[in-house]
């Protein structure tokens, strides 16, 4: 197994591990052992003797299914086996097992636990029946099902469900986690999910394409502060807001502050100074009147980091402030109504756009910009939008996706409460204020992304976006402790 923990294997990349497996002497034979040896070690660790049906499918999955059923027998379990294997991998274990019986008499009566070894990686196109009947079937039994390397009928590469898919109880995926089941809606049919080393040596050859957030990535990065620093040295962070939505970057202002920036500036239109003024404490409040204003505060070389989308409207005016701030290459995070000026003039922005930028747009803000990946996974739209621009791209939903040049990170967990306004205000802010700690944008977006659904989960249910910024300094000193 890799000891990148994170590494999550893609359908191309398993091949590869299986090549790199036989070329350290391993036959795919001694493989398909491992893996079913493994699971049903862990079968049996997880519950007494049962009556087990176990489904094969046609190919090495189904063979896995067959040693499965094999050690399951030789311990004593009462074990029905039901498949059809065609690929001479999966022939060679099933001669290793009696008493096959065809999938179309399966009957799950008077059983206790349902191996699902039907597909696995090698699952193409959408399932048809009699697939499609016998997968309804395992799933309304009411029984636990543990599916081998992944629930039949999820896409391994993208979550997608390829006509139907078994709900599994618990997952043994073998030598590392694959990608389907960190994104929905194929994450929701996994159960428990576990990893078994099936004994492939380690490589460095593949690349890091798709892996899970965690902090050991980005955790290094975040320091605390020492004697030598000062409020400025922690982080000047300058947040741009508009008369339209004033609430937006005070969360964005505040939020920024919560996670350790020590100087916020809120620079906002000259009408509402006033009014900010009397409402924001700890934020130094300054106001402009075009985006000259703003390109002077720029000038003045304090800020390490600009945070520009909370509450601004899309329109031509914010548009310019954008372009404006994007001239002076610093660490920016684009958000909301600085996106969305852009639906007509994609082009001027992916211009404009540099190393230093991260782009934070949910899937409506994101489809506004890249109208031609409308209909394509997540996944696929992180992947080629992240290649065509030079910016950071951190792809907004359940399972946010953090992109750059196509390497793609999965934020493994958020709470399904954070559906809630002004969340996405808050992240721009957490985002602000790691940019100006000179973190890269790659890993301050990383970083970003799981304080931010970290501290959701402290805050659980019925949460709003002001409970988010209060739990964010505990979620700070979980990361520091
Ligand atoms: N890659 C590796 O290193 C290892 C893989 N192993 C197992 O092997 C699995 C992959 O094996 P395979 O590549 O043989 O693939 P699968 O066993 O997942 O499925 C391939 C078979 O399903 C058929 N099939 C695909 N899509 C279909 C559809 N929509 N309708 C009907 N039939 C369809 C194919 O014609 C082929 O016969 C893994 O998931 C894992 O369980 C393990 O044995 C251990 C080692
Ligand atoms: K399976």
């Amino acid at each position: 197994m890799t000891e990148n923990f994170y590494h999550l294997y893609t359908v191309s990349q398993m091949r590869a591990r299986e090549t790199h497996a036989v070329s350290h002497g391993l036959t795919l034979s001694t493989l398909m052992e491992n893996a079913g040896r493994a699971a049903s070690l862990e079968i049996m660790k997880r519950w007494d003797t049962k009556r087990t049906v176990i489904l094969a499918g046609p190919g090495k999955n189904g063979g896995d299914g067959f040693v499965v059923a094999r050690h399951l027998r030789e311990a004593g379990w009462p074990v029905r086996v039901f498949g059809t294997p065609e690929s001479s991998l999966a022939q060679e274990m099933a001669h290793q097992v009696d008493g096959i019986l065809p999938l179309d008499k399966v009957d799950f009566e008077d059983q206790d636990l349902i191996i699902d070894a039907l597909f696995g990686t090698g699952l193409k196109r959408s399932l048809e029946n009699p697939w499609h009947i016998l997968i309804a079937k395992a799933n309304a039994s009411g029984l636990p099902i543990v599916s081998l390397d992944l629930p039949s009928g999820v896409n391994s590469d993208t979550g997608e469900i390829m006509g139907k898919a078994i709900q599994a109880t618990l997952t043994i995926t073998f030598d590392a986690p694959k990608p389907g089941a960190f994104l929905f809606p194929g994450k929701e049919f996994f159960g428990i999910l576990i990893t078994k080393d099936i004994g492939i040596p380690n490589s460095n050859s593949e690349d890091l394409q798709i892996f899970l957030n965690t902090p050991e990535l980005w955790k290094s990065f975040l320091k605390v502060p020492t004697w030598r620093d000062h409020k400025l040295s922690r982080g000047n962070v300058l947040v741009i807001g508009s008369s339209h939505m004033v609430g937006a970057p005070k969360m964005a202002a505040l939020s920024a502050r919560r996670v350790g920036a020590g100087y916020v500036t809120l620079m906002v239109p000259k009408t509402i100074e006033a009014f900010l003024q009397g409402s924001v404490w700890g934020e130094i409040i300054k106001s402009y009147k075009t985006s000259e204003d703003i390109e002077m505060a720029l000038q003045s070389g304090r800020f390490q980091s600009v945070v520009i989308g909370p509450g601004m409207p899309p329109s031509l005016e914010t548009q310019e402030i954008v372009k404006t701030i994007l001239k002076w290459h610093k660490p920016t995070v684009l958000d909301g109504g600085a996106l969305s000026s852009f639906e007509n003039q994609k082009e001027d922005l992916f211009e404009s756009l540099h190393e230093n930028v991260v782009i934070t747009p949910h899937e409506g803000e994101f489809l506004r910009l890249f109208p031609h990946l409308q209909g394509k996974l997540r996944i696929e739209m992180a992947k080629t939008a992240s290649s065509q621009i030079s910016a950071t791209l951190i792809l907004k939903g359940a399972d946010t996706l953090i992109a750059k040049n196509g390497k793609i990170a999965i934020q493994p967990f958020a709470s399904p409460w954070l559906a809630t306004a002004g969340t996405g205000d808050i992240l721009a802010g957490i985002l602000g204020a790691f940019l100006s700690k000179k973190l890269l944008p790659f890993e301050a977006s990383l970083a970003a992304v799981w304080v931010h659904a970290s501290a959701s989960q402290i805050v659980g249910p019925y949460l709003i976006a002001e409970d988010l910024i209060e739990a964010l300094p505990q979620e700070m000193k979980c990361i520091f402790t």
